[in-house]
């Protein structure tokens, strides 16, 4: 089955137009002030409007309170909520209560070792992500651009549908699906020129590389 293609951090028409048109089935708006990505509430919504029923639009957080959520997720009206902090399943529960939305539940890894804690959140979370633990000294807890090694997801429970994030670019995805059993891939800095500045040949290349290798 071809894997479902994330784009995250949008910030432009140019690049939601690009990534929506090239194929991406979700493309992410971050919401964390640190972050290069981050962007207001109410300009993602306008742009989500381009694509909306396109793509699925998915909102990434990070350990956000419900009064931030509820700014999101009226503003936004996104598919899915992505929460990519430090959130326990109850309250993965309360948010999927409170809006009606899948929950994709992202956690860091280095080895399997940080694999453990996922059981906890079968049955509740809709969807999880696997991306690479930030480096030391780092202000973000994703969009580093960097990989871990998916060996360690060899260690995973059969049953975990999950999506691939981390270092992602257009020379490594075909070895990241060729070497993993991923149901889907998501990608920030690897289509980026400089942090934050998504680039249209770097997205178009990006999905040429993952046609090839999934003849998308
Ligand atoms: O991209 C960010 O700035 C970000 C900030 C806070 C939480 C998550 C963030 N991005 C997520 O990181 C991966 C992409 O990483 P990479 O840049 O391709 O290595 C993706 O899951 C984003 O949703």
């Amino acid at each position: 089955m071809k894997p479902d293609i994330k784009i995250c951090g949008l910030k432009t028409e140019e690049a939601v137009d690009r990534a929506v048109t090239r194929g991406a089935t979700h493309i992410g708006f971050i919401f964390f002030p640190k972050s290069p990505r981050n962007i207001a509430p109410e300009i993602a919504g306008e742009l989500a409007d381009r694509v909306r029923g396109r793509a699925k639009i998915v909102a990434v957080t990070v350990d956000a309170d419900d009064e931030e959520l509820d700014d999101i997720v009226s503003l936004l009206r996104p598919d899915m909520l992505q929460l990519h902090g430090h959130e326990s399943p109850e309250r993965i529960l309360h948010v999927k209560a409170l809006y009606g939305l899948p929950v994709m539940k992202a956690f860091s890894v280095k080895s399997a070792d940080d694999l453990a804690g996922v059981d906890a959140y079968i049955g509740v979370a809709d969807r999880f992500l696997f991306d690479a633990k930030a480096p030391a000294g780092s202000d973000l807890p994703g969009g580093n651009g960097i990989s871990f090694d998916w060996k360690a997801m060899a260690s995973l429970d059969q049953s975990v549908d999950y999506m691939l994030s981390g270092g992602l670019n257009k020379d490594n995805v075909a070895t990241a699906l060729s070497s993993t059993r991923v149901s889907g891939i998501d990608v920030s800095s690897g289509v980026e020129s400089a942090p934050g500045a998504k680039d249209l040949g770097m997205i178009d290349a990006f999905f040429d590389a993952a046609d090839a290798a999934t003849k998308r």
